[in-house]
């Protein structure tokens, strides 16, 4: 979308995906504001990211849009066992109102001994995705159900191949840098949870969203399984519980599994590939692991920026471009 809102208009835009929301991993996630650290990423990028996105959506929040876009304020805390080494996360002045926990507030969670209390953004993920397809459509893009097994057959068509393929990339560019790590949650019925809790060692959360509360979480490194598991769900269930004790009384309990597509970082790059004599331009931008939310719109502006890079040198080089 950010590429459709800032290329020229001289060049058209078809964006092909083997599935669409709801069958995405973006449709599982939670959708929180909350960033994950990318050990190979510089911090100040990482909060470059996660302060692009957060002002987009804090727009879109603050608009008439917020209800179709899916995209609320969210106030609660996340909680920990033992001391922390930095107490003041890189994201901290990027949140709202960012604090660390009195003793009165943290009486909530005996287990827990400190904690931070902030606002920030929530995204109801399948609304979000299709307000933003029903924008790509406004912007002119050309939408088609399509799986890629090799990036050199979009050659004759495209000038341009921008790979947002998530862990669809591990296959399609042969990528063994990138990893699943599987994430089950559960949605579940709850009107009356209003605060979000996260424990801070990432594994159990709770967010409550517009229309359920997603209680997570699990995160399994190198399983390819999207199939559920009912010890899963129980364990998460009461580790929620635990947390929430008011969660007894939720109702209605719906599982997701979505393989999150990780990294040492994103990668978001440049590549030329070229394969006898000829030559086919493309801007990568996958890896996004358990943060693909918190930083996606801030990761959209570079990838779109690199577009705009392959577009200067295609505008200077012979070849007839298909734009
Ligand atoms: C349980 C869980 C909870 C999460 N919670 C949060 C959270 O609270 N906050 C947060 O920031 N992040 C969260 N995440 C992480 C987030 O979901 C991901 O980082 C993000 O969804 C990745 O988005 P993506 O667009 O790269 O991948 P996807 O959503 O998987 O999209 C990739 C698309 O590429 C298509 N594709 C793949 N291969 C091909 C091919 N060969 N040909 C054609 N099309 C192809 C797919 O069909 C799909 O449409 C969570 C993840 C999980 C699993
Ligand atoms: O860790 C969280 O708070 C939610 C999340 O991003 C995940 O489960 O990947």
């Amino acid at each position: 979308l950010h590429i459709a809102e800032v290329i020229p208009s001289c060049c058209s835009i078809t964006l092909l995906s083997e599935q669409f929301s709801p069958n995405t991993t973006s449709d599982v996630a939670a959708g929180m504001l909350i960033p994950h650290t990318y050990p190979g990423t510089p911090i100040h990028v990482q909060k470059q990211w996660f302060k692009e996105t957060f002002t987009y959506l804090f727009a879109i929040s603050n608009s008439a849009e917020a209800s179709e876009a899916g995209i609320h304020l969210v106030s609660g805390w996340q909680v920990f066992k033992n001391p922390l080494e930095a107490e003041v996360p890189f994201w901290s002045d990027i949140v709202l109102g960012f604090r660390l926990m009195s003793a009165a507030e943290l009486q909530k969670f005996p287990q827990h001994s400190h904690g931070q209390a902030f606002t920030t953004l929530k995204c109801e993920c399948p609304p979000y995705l299709m307000w933003l397809e029903k924008r790509l459509k406004a912007n002119g893009v050309q939408i088609h159900t399509r799986k890629v097994a090799d990036l050199w057959e979009l050659h004759s068509e495209y000038d341009i191949v921008v790979n947002c393929a998530g862990i669809g990339a591990r296959q399609l560019v042969g990528d063994q840098q990138l990893f699943p790590i599987r994430g089950q949650v559960l949605k579940v019925h709850a009107p009356w949870v209003k605060n979000f809790i996260r424990d801070g060692d990432g594994l159990t959360y709770i967010y409550p969203g517009i229309h359920s509360v997603t209680l997570g979480g699990t995160r399994e490194k190198e399983s390819w399984c999207l199939s559920p598991d009912p010890g899963t769900t129980r364990d998460i269930f009461d580790r929620c519980c635990s947390l929430e004790p008011s969660l007894q009384r939720a109702q209605d309990i719906r599982v997701k599994v979505g393989l999150r597509p990780s990294r040492s970082c994103v990668r978001l790059q440049k590549e030329v590939l070229s394969q006898g004599g000829a030559k086919l331009l493309v801007v990568h931008n996958y890896g996004h692991g358990a943060g693909g939310f918190s930083v996606h719109r801030g990761t959209a502006k570079e990838a779109a920026h690199l577009v705009g890079e392959c577009i200067a040198a295609l505008e200077g080089s012979s070849s007839k471009a298909k734009l």
